[in-house]
């Protein structure tokens, strides 16, 4: 079946995976050839001997690094989406930042990525989502993280960074790329792509969901932002455990893959451009993302940048994740 023109924010979304993979690679780059510090030895507990601690060596990278991962990662995105699409509106983390050539994606519209699309496209009973298909540039507003987890990766912990690319449709989150430049699998040394669209599912990984009532609740939240409210929170919601791991996109990773239940982070902190390509994700598998309150946050191009209100983020039971938000007076 012939397709209709493609609708422009599925071209924007298939040329976005083929840049975050390739930003992927220049932090890749950056952090094999950076300046790499000393290995510094982290003593870690281990669970079953817990007299005993192992020492593990880390190997750490310097701030400057970070900064030339992050700048490079971020005109090769927002450079090669521009070429195809001057007028579209993009906010990168980085700001307006100059850059090498070299990193420019000259062919944004790579027929691999496009290609998979068009087949989902083709398959789905009812064809494009109107949301998708009557989608017009100027409704477009693209939220750019090129490194997120930029004390990760200075600290040794390069397998929490992400690239994070959240395209909204007047202001909501619809469509998403997180790709883990660092992630370990048996077949793949260039990282991990996970994507999404309104409509179209979740793709790159299988969205899993955890057995609570039998395993009880995984709440995951900062590793280095702590707070009063966060520990209130984290109390309220009486988990099995808790994980406090780097990474706004790292968290959401965790929650798609199954492992956590939860991103719990009642307190300013967060910006758009950490939570729209996650939210889009998360409310394509059926999940969200929102303040502490519940309420959706505004990603349209003159949105306030900070997330004010914190963050919730699940796959499900999200209103007592919310209920567990609340300030004590309240509960
Ligand atoms: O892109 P960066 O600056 O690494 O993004 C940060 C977030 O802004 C920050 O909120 C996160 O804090 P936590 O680790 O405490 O959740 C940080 O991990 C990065 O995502
Ligand atoms: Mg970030
Ligand atoms: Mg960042
Ligand atoms: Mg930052």
């Amino acid at each position: 079946m012939a397709l209709a023109a493609r609708p422009v924010v599925l071209e924007l979304l298939a040329a976005s995976i083929n840049v975050a993979r390739r930003a992927g690679g220049i932090i890749r780059d950056v952090l094999s050839s950076g300046e790499l510090r000393t290995v510094d030895k982290v003593r870690r507990r281990l669970p079953s001997l817990p007299t005993v601690t192992a020492v593990t060596a880390v190997t750490t990278t310097t701030a400057a690094a970070a900064g030339k991962a992050d700048r490079r990662a971020q005109h090769c995105i927002i450079e090669s989406l521009r070429r195809r699409w001057p007028a579209l509106a993009i906010i990168g983390e980085e700001g307006a930042i100059g850059g090498s050539e070299h990193d420019v994606v000259a062919e944004v519209l790579d027929a691999a990525d496009q290609g998979v699309i068009d087949a989902i496209l083709t398959e789905r009973s009812g064809g494009c989502p109107s949301t998708l298909q009557k989608a017009t540039l100027d409704q477009i507003s693209v939220w750019v993280d090129p490194l997120d987890g930029t004390k990760e990766f200075t600290e040794g912990f390069p397998e929490n960074v992400t690239v994070l690319i959240g395209i909204a449709i007047n202001g909501t989150p619809e469509a998403g790329v997180i790709h883990q430049p660092f992630f370990k699998a048996a077949n793949s040394v260039t990282g991990r792509t996970i994507w999404a669209a309104h409509g179209l599912g979740v793709h790159g990984t299988e969205v899993k969901w955890r057995n609570v009532a039998r395993d009880g609740r995984i709440v995951a939240t900062t590793r280095s932002h702590p707070s009063p409210a966060i520990e209130r929170a984290l109390a309220a919601a009486q988990p099995a455990s808790i994980v406090r791991i780097g990474g706004a996109g790292n968290k959401i990773v965790h929650i798609l893959d199954g492992d956590f239940d939860a991103y719990l982070f009642p307190s300013p902190g967060t910006s758009k451009w950490d939570t729209c390509a996650g939210e889009a994700i998360l409310r394509a598998a059926g999940g969200h993302l929102t303040d502490q309150s519940g309420a959706s946050y505004d990603y349209s191009a003159k949105a306030e940048l900070a997330n004010a209100r914190g963050v919730v983020a699940s796959l499900s039971d999200h209103a007592f994740y919310l209920s567990c938000t609340k300030p004590p007076a309240q509960l």
